[in-house]
This record gives C-alpha cells, structure tokens and sequence, in this order.
C-alpha cells in the first residue's frame, strides 16, 4: 500500500497555502514531513485524510484516487490521522476510550489486550478518566486508539508537542515498536531530530512547497538542514 500526494493546492479561503506538495510514503516506511512553524505540515496531513480537501493535485491510496472522497470515507480505508493537542472523551476513562475505538474483529489488527500489553501504561490506567491524563499520558491513549482503528498507514501530527523530555522518550518507544511491526507512518515534527531518529526518509518543506528530499541518515548529517530547521542537537 502505498501513498502517493501528487501536486496538491490547498487554500483556506484566498490563502494559498499549499503551493504544489508531491510526496510518497512506502509501505512500512517510516517518513518525516519537516519544516518550520506555519510550512504547512499539518495542513498537508489535513488533506490527505479529506479534513481540508486539496483544490487541485490528487491524493492516492494504493492506486486509487481518493481525493474527492469525504474524511470518513478514506478514514475506512485505513488511513488513521492522529493529530496533536488533546483529543479523547474526556469523561469517559482509558479503556472506555480504547473499546470505542476497536474496530471489528481484524485478526490480523491489534486487539485491546495487545495494545495494553504493549503499552503497559495504558493498562495501569485503564481506569482513570481521559480528561485526567496528562499531555503524554493523551498521546499514548491517541496512539492506541489509532492501532485499534487497524490502520494501514499512521498520520502522526507533531506528537511531541508539548510534551517533557522524559515523555518525549517514551514515545520514541512506541514509534520504535511501530517500526518494528512494520506499521507505515507519516511524522511531522518541529523537533527534527526527533523525527530523523526513526524515520527512512525526510521531507522538508517551505511555503507550501517541498524544498528537499532524502534519506532520513543524510538529513541528520547535514548541517545546512539543522541550521535551516533550527534544530539543536541532543534530543
Ligand atoms: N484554519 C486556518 N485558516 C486560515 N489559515 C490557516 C488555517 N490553518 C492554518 N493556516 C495557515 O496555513 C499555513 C500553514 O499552516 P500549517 O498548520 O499547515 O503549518 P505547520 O507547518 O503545521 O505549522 P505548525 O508547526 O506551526 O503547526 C500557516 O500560514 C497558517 O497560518
């Protein structure tokens, strides 16, 4: 299964914010989407799960043409966005929030008892309220929450934001176990190195636009590319 975005226009209202954006994602690629504040990272993943639909250029799924299709629709084929900042039924506790979002009876898909296994914090609280979990506490429970909807690719959207050190390292776990299976994933990420860390390859873009591509080794190594992201060593 692969992703492919080819030449896509996204505009809020007049804003011409997307300016020609063509990226691949393999399957079980691990790829960064990289730029700074305002590039249009999350504005990229918004289209292609169908959130902001793209004005001109086609998005397609495994060969099929799936950017006219509404959010719910391409959701169903697999493509699981998980975007950043806080989203869980607050009232509801961790394993409420798990079970509604277990999709069938995909053998082949990760079941409830897996992803608690896997993450053993969510087990220890199963029963705690979401709305009480702290920032990192959200992300794992969004992350669970996506395995279960048995995606076939995984749009993370800046899941450090926000979160400390420590947590920022636990999630480093999670995406190593995600490669570890396998499972395809797009990343955006402010913290670069972060990012590089577990992706194949990278894209950076500027201004709506794809301005590099390479392998995820070469953009660690280059010093133009820190310097252009900012990025300071030791994460
Ligand atoms: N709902 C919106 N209405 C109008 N303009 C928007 C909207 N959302 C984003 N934009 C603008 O579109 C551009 C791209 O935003 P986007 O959120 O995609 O960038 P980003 O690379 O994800 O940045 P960040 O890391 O800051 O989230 C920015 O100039 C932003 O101000």
């Amino acid at each position: 299964m692969t992703l492919s975005v080819h030449d896509i226009h996204t505009y809020y209202g007049r804003s011409h914010v997307l300016q020609g954006i063509s990226l691949e994602v393999e399957d079980g690629e691990t790829v960064a989407l990289l730029g700074r504040n305002g590039a249009g990272k999350t504005t990229t993943m918004r289209s292609i799960v169908g959130l902001t639909p793209a004005r001109r250029g086609r998005v397609e799924w495994d060969g099929t043409d799936i950017s006219g299709l509404p959010a719910h629709r391409i959701a169903r084929r697999g493509i699981a966005f998980v975007p950043s900042g806080r989203r869980a039924y607050a009232s509801l506790t961790v394993r409420q929030n798990l079970a509604l979002a277990t999709r069938g009876n995909d053998p082949k898909g990760w079941s409830l008892d897996r992803v608690l296994t896997t993450f053993p914090k969510l087990n220890e609280l199963s029963d705690r309220r979401a709305g009480h979990l702290s920032g990192g506490e959200q992300q794992m429970l969004k992350l669970g929450r996506a395995l279960l909807s048995a995606p076939r690719i995984l749009l993370l959207d800046e899941p450090t934001e926000g979160l400390s050190p420590a947590i920022v390292s636990d999630l480093g776990r999670w995406l190593a176990i995600l490669k570890e299976e396998r499972i395809t994933v797009l990343i955006t990420e402010q913290n670069a190195l972060f990012a590089l860390k577990y992706a194949d390859r990278g894209y950076i873009i500027e201004k709506g636009l794809v301005r590099h591509e390479a392998p995820a080794a070469q953009l660690r190594e280059s010093a133009e590319i820190q310097r252009y992201l900012g990025v300071s060593a030791g994460v």
